[in-house]
């Protein structure tokens, strides 16, 4: 039976257990916090369960418009205490529910911290030491497959140290007190639009530091003006191309300097400069595994790394940090490992999905790689001019979408919208069975809908058949 370690027990390391387990291997998962990982229990699952309550929040105030009335509309507020236990307890119980589904299936679950201990290079199997809240070797485990998925931890700016009070990144929100009386979100990536837009959503003002030309920078550049549109239409605030220096508590709350002297001072601020990979003290050096200068593991596209036999995953590899590609690298390892069939990832079919307000999803070529592709065309159809959008009262947003003039193949798209996470599933399932536009087109949308517009945009990217 083939032995399998996997150290880390977040999406990339379950996703890997449970294909190791259902391929009759000897699983044992070697976690520090609790199964399920950063993304269950501090940062995916917590801010979308957030970010629910705030948008609904939002969508009683904003209900007057259609109709509605009473005194309490434009008054409701969350209640922080409620919101932030059922945000704990949610991500208890979905750890919970993995970790059952886990041992269900025979994997053995290991507290503790994973390092690798091989030392001679070039064995075919592996040594991993479990190490205890006391920093003892509770267990030695040999193996002949080792899957690293420890993942990534946020990064922390000299001078800004969070204190957990006033000065605070993503996993302490949720031991907030009360609400900020004026939140400084430090950094425009999709961790800090998340917030900021999620907080204004809950009634706090908010300044963005965004050092970039445009928040969301890595985002369709229509997509982000929308967002920083909206989030400036209810009354927040941008400093533009502002780079934090450091962040000092004051008096009643914080003062972050910025590099070109500018200052922004608020009652917290909530770091969002990005992450850092988990890969120091699991002995990859002395083991032959590569790293990046950033400390990322080098992998191939079916998750191995510089040494036979060690496999890393997800936010620790830097490839995609999401919790799907996470996922995805884990089972591949697996597969691969234990000699199942398998296809290498194809990140351009990676659907990916920022949830602000409104959420932007994006999936396959994107505008600016047009370049590289002179074939494809694009159309862009404004949410405001759909049928069920203008029932709703929503303005903001559109569907964007790329295919190749040649063939019709439909090759990327974005939605903006409220709720674009699940109307981006149609694009992404054309770019990834290569659909053409007409096979959209030629699909029955319900009317009125949402996605009737990615309809739509099939029979607007229709062009006369050259072959007629
Ligand atoms: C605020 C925020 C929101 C996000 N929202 C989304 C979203 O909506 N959708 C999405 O797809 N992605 C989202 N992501 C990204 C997603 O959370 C990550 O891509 C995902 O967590 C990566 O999974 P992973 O298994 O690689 O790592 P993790 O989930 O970080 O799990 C790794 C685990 O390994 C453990 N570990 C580390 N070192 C060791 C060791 N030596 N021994 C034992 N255990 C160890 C850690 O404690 C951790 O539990 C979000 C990220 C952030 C920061
Ligand atoms: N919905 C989702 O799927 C989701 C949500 C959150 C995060 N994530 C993923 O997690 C990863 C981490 O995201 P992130 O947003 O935390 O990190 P990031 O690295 O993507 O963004 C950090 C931002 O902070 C800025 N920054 C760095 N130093 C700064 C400073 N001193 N002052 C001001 N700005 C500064 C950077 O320019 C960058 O734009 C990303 O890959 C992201 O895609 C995904």
């Amino acid at each position: 039976m083939t032995r399998i370690v996997i150290i880390g027990g977040g999406p990339a390391g379950y996703e890997a257990a449970l294909v190791a387990a259902q391929l009759g291997a000897e699983v044992t998962v070697i976690e520090r916090d609790g199964i399920g990982g950063a993304s269950v229990l501090t940062d995916c699952v917590p801010s979308k369960t957030f970010i629910a309550a705030a948008g609904a929040m939002t969508s009683v105030r904003d209900s007057a418009v259609l109709g509605l009335q009473g005194a309490g509309l434009t008054t409701v507020d969350l209640d922080l205490p409620s919101v932030n236990q059922r945000v704990k307890g949610l991500a208890v119980a979905q750890s919970d529910d993995i970790h059952a589904r886990l041992a269900a299936e025979g994997v053995r679950i290991l507290a503790g911290q994973g390092r690798l201990s091989d030392d001679v290079r070039g064995l075919a199997a592996h040594t991993v030491e479990v190490v205890d809240a006391d920093g003892r070797v509770s267990e030695e485990l040999e193996s002949d497959v080792v899957l690293i998925a420890t993942g990534a931890d946020p990064r922390v700016l000299p001078g800004a140290e969070p204190d957990g009070e006033r000065i605070i990144d993503w996993r302490d929100v949720y031991d907030l007190q009360e609400m900020p009386e004026h939140l400084v979100v430090v950094g425009s990536g999709v961790t800090g639009a998340e917030f900021a837009s999620g907080y204004l959503e809950a009634g706090v003002p908010v300044t963005l530091v965004s050092s970039r030309d445009q928040v969301l920078p890595g985002e369709d550049s229509d997509a982000a003006a929308v967002v920083e549109e909206v989030f400036r239409s209810r009354g927040g605030k941008i400093a533009e191309k502002g780079r934090a220096a450091a962040v000092r508590r004051t008096g009643g709350g914080v003062l972050v300097e910025l590099t070109d002297g500018r200052t922004v001072e608020g009652s917290h601020a909530l770091m969002t400069v990005g992450t850092v990979p988990n890969t120091s003290g699991l002995n990859l050096e002395s083991c032959g595994v590569e790293v990046t200068e950033s400390g990322h593991v080098v992998v191939d596209r079916v998750s191995r790394t510089s040494v036979p036999g060690i496999y890393a995953a997800g936010d620790v590899t830097g490839v995609f940090q999401l919790a799907s590609v996470a996922a995805m690298q884990g089972r591949i390892a697996m597969w691969h490992a234990l000699g199942e069939a398998v296809a290498p990832i194809r990140l351009k079919t990676v659907a990916a999905n920022v949830f602000t307000h409104p959420e932007i999803a994006t999936v396959g070529v994107q505008q600016k790689s047009l370049p590289d592709y002179p074939d494809v065309e694009v159309v862009l159809l404004p949410l405001a001019t759909n049928a069920r959008a203008k029932m709703s009262d929503l303005h903001d947003g559109f569907v964007k979408m790329f295919a190749r003039r040649s063939t019709g193949v439909i090759v990327g798209g974005v939605v903006v919208a409220p709720g674009a996470s699940e109307l981006i599933l149609p694009i992404a399932l054309a770019v990834t069975q290569r659909l053409t536009v007409a096979d959209l087109a030629q699909t029955f949308a319900i009317y009125p809908s949402l996605s009737g517009s990615i309809t739509e945009a099939g029979r607007r990217l229709m062009g006369a058949d050259h072959l007629a």
